[in-house]
């Protein structure tokens, strides 16, 4: 996969040369290009934002400046653009899944109040342009946004996770995890300050350590996510509501 990322702070992205998503570049499963945004503004003070037509409050970022940039980047390409944004879908395990599939992807990291709308505008007739947030709180620009979606979709890369297995029990995963959290995990010691490990962890019968798991999974989406166990199939919950 392709992903180019631009942005007036490249510097956010150093993190992706370390850890899996580090090791996926260097083994060429991901090819990561960070673009200073500021490379495409002409003028001697580089100016990327000006204020919001119709007045209020902070700066918007120039249509030119991102056309340029967006235009050279492609170079005639379709990657599928992704617009971090307060405003935007949710991003969800769901999402990174498809984003997965992508083989190019473009992120147009915003600062101060957006990016003039008419950007999006001008490339939803070319590419597929989605404005994605990751959450309802605002943050001072899009880096860590995408610092979030690398991570969460490049983690799902063929190669990347050394346990394939472990991306389909990741929590909220399509399949048996939806709209499920995992459940308390343990290691060794078997006794730690006097906590034991649940004994059916040690008991050697997988059918009962899923059970077990899955019991918990429900356990804890029905006390830190009721909205998401509001969605599982009533079987399900009423089989566990009796234990709760
Ligand atoms: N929440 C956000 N705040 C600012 C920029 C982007 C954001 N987001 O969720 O993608």
């Amino acid at each position: 996969m392709r992903l180019d990322i631009i942005s007036i702070f490249p510097e956010y992205f150093a993190p992706l040369d370390v850890s899996l998503i580090g090791k996926a570049r260097e083994r060429g499963t991901l090819d990561v290009r960070v673009h200073q945004l500021r490379d495409w503004a002409h003028d001697v003070h580089k100016t990327v934002d000006d204020t919001p037509y119709g007045g209020g409050p902070g700066m918007v970022m120039k249509p030119e400046v991102w056309g340029e940039a967006i235009d050279d980047v492609i170079e005639g390409g379709s990657p599928r653009m992704v617009v971090p944004t307060p405003s935007g879908r949710p991003f969800t395990q769901e999402l990174a899944q498809e984003l997965a599939q992508e083989p190019w992807l473009l992120f147009a990291c915003g600062r101060y109040e957006g990016i003039d709308s008419r950007v999006m505008e001008e490339y939803s007739g070319r590419l597929r342009v989605d404005e994605v947030s990751i959450g309802d709180y605002v943050l001072a620009g899009g880096e860590v946004a995408v610092l979030v979606m690398v991570e969460a979709v490049g983690r799902l890369l063929p190669g990347v996770l050394g346990n394939a297995q472990s991306a389909v029990d990741d929590s909220f995963a399509p399949g048996a995890m939806r709209n499920l959290v995992e459940g308390p995990v343990y290691t060794k010691p078997p006794l730690w300050r006097g906590h034991e490990v649940p004994a059916v962890l040690l008991s050697g019968h997988h059918g009962n350590v899923a059970r077990w798991r899955r019991d918990e999974a429900i356990r804890r989406t029905v006390r830190n996510r009721p909205e998401l166990a509001a969605a599982l199939d009533p079987a399900t919950l009423d089989k566990h509501d009796r234990k709760l």
